[in-house]
This record gives C-alpha cells, structure tokens and sequence, in this order.
C-alpha cells in the first residue's frame, strides 16, 4: 500500500500580528525542529541498537542468563560425545535395579546412531498425526503410545478418534521405523552407561513436539520450564532426544540447555542428533524458547523398573 501524504498546514498571512512575531516564532520553530530532529536520530539509533541487540541474542539462541558452553554444535557432526557428571540422590527414593539404576551418570550426544535420512522419515510420521490437531498454543504432542493428540486446548485419543481408520493415517512402516529407532537409542544408552540393554524398558510418555513460536495458551504449551525428568516423570532413568529440525536453518531459539551454576551447556538440535542423560537432578534442563519457525523432535525414555515399562507402540 503506498503512503499517504499529509497536507501541510499553512501559517495564517497578511495580519501585522503575525508579520511581527515572525522572527521569534520562526527561531522557535527552528529550534523545535532542530531538537525534532535530535529525538529522531535517537529513536533511529535506539531502534538500531535494540534490533543489533535482538539479533545477536536471537543467532545465540536467546533467553541467555550467564556463561552458557555449547556441548554440541549444529554444524559439527558428533560420533559420540559423553560428559560424566556424579549421579544426584534421586534414584536413591526409588526401587534400585542393580545393573541398570544409575551408578554412572551423564549426557551424550552422537550424530551417528540414527541417519539424516531415517530423521526425515520419522518426522514425517510427526507431520502426518500433527497435522490432524495441533495446540492453538507454540507446543503440540503426538503420543503413539496412548494415541495423545494435542487439539486446541485439549487432547484427544488419536486411537479412539479414528478407529479402524487410523490405517489410513500411518502406516505398518512408520511403526516399524519407530521401533528400530528405539532399539538403535536403546543401545547406545546401555553401551554409554554401562549397562546390560536388555535391562532397559520403555517407559511413557514416549511423544513427538513440534513447537513453533505462537504464545502459549494453556500450561501444556509452556514447554521451556527448566525440570528434572525424574520428577516430571517419575519412571524415566534414562531420557532421550532425536532432533527432527535442525536449529537455524529450521528454527531460532529452542536450544536444550543443561542448566548447571557456573555455565550452562547447551546442545543444538539438528535433524538426525539423539541427545541422552540420565533423568535425575545432575541434568537439570530447560528448552530455550523458539523465536521463528518450526522445531520437531522425540521424546523417548527408559526405566530400569519392568513395571513402568510399556511395549512398543503398535498399529492396530
Ligand atoms: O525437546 C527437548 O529438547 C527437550 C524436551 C524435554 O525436556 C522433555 O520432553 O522432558
Ligand atoms: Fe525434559
């Protein structure tokens, strides 16, 4: 739309009134235009500032409160990077597995365990059940465990929405592609960890999110509170990530940030990255908020305990 032009408003003429105070009046209207103009250029540099100000925080990822350390870039390409951290008292309040219940604590990341091409795939599988809902707030689930679909406000049963149809939605393949995954994480867990694979269970909620940068409406979208997922959760031992996006080519903001004093760490998603922790408080952690775009990834978790572990989701 072209702007519009204001008319300028004209001085009264010919009254020896105002041919008389012309001189001061004009050095008046000099002077204000002269301090006009001052206020414009520091409007002009504030505006510039505050943009300079946001773009760099934004191309940080935002939401910086201290010494923040990247522990996993988006560009570099990790086979495997593990960070011991001493394991906290957490699991000490619940039923102990020998074998399998943290003794040896920490975080990994590896661009290694699942292919570029297999993360395309799987979220395609998060596009196709997104796409029958999604939250009116930034952050949206798919649980195919027990068929949760963000809608609105709420949730519905994907499984019960749909019946028979469902069939129509995902295929056998997705399904599949879904359970190799999990066995693919599933081992590197136990080789990083130390522990025996087959002591490991499935354990709920197992989601995709896809969050975008529209304001929350209800508390189920306010997805960057800083939580432990032993106590979110309750069952988890082991918690991990596969990131579906990948962080600046996708997306802006929503780095996963361990939160620790001194320096937080952040990991960087990137389509195809499986970051894991063990659940308890040493890995505290938060997402950071997503300024533009969209970020896709999985939630996939273990317990050591056989009676908070589920069986792999499957298509009926
Ligand atoms: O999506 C992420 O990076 C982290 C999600 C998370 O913290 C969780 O699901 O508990
Ligand atoms: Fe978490």
């Amino acid at each position: 739309m072209a702007p519009q032009r204001r008319a300028v408003p004209k001085a009264p003429q010919g009254s020896g009134a105002a041919e008389r105070k012309r001189p001061s009046s004009i050095k008046a209207g000099w002077v204000s235009n002269e301090s006009r103009r001052k206020w414009l250029w520091a409007t002009v540099l504030g505006a510039c500032a505050a943009l300079a100000g946001f773009l760099l925080w934004d191309s940080k990822g935002g939401d910086d409160d201290g010494v923040t350390e990247v522990l996993a870039r988006h560009d570099e390409l990790l086979s495997g990077r593990f960070i011991e951290v001493p394991c906290s008292e957490d699991y000490n309040s619940h039923r102990r597995f020998e074998g399998c219940s943290p003794r040896k604590c920490g975080r990994g990341v590896s661009d290694t365990i699942i292919t570029r091409e297999e993360a395309q795939l799987i979220r395609s599988i998060a596009e196709k059940g997104l796409s029958l809902g999604g939250s009116d707030g930034g952050a949206s689930i798919l649980d195919l465990h027990s068929g949760a679909l963000s809608v609105g406000k709420h949730f519905v049963n994907l499984y019960r929405y749909f019946g028979d149809k469902i069939q129509n939605v995902f295929s056998e393949d997705d399904f599949q592609l879904y359970r190799d995954v999990r066995w693919k994480v599933q081992q590197a867990i136990a080789q990083a960890f130390d522990i025996n694979v087959s002591s490991l269970h499935l354990t709920k909620p197992t989601f995709f999110s896809r969050i975008n940068s529209t304001a929350a409406q209800t508390a189920h979208d306010e997805y960057w509170h800083t939580h432990v997922d032993k106590v979110t959760y309750g069952s988890f031992d082991y918690t991990s990530l596969l990131y579906l996006s990948d962080f600046l080519d996708d997306f802006g903001g929503g780095r996963f940030v361990f939160v620790e004093e001194g320096a937080n760490r952040t990991v960087e998603p990137r389509a195809g990255r499986v970051s894991f922790f063990t659940s308890g408080s040493e890995n505290l952690h938060r997402v950071e908020k997503v300024h533009w775009g969209t970020r896709y990834a999985i939630t996939i978790a273990f317990t050591c305990n056989p009676d908070h572990g589920i069986l792999d989701p499957v298509l009926t």
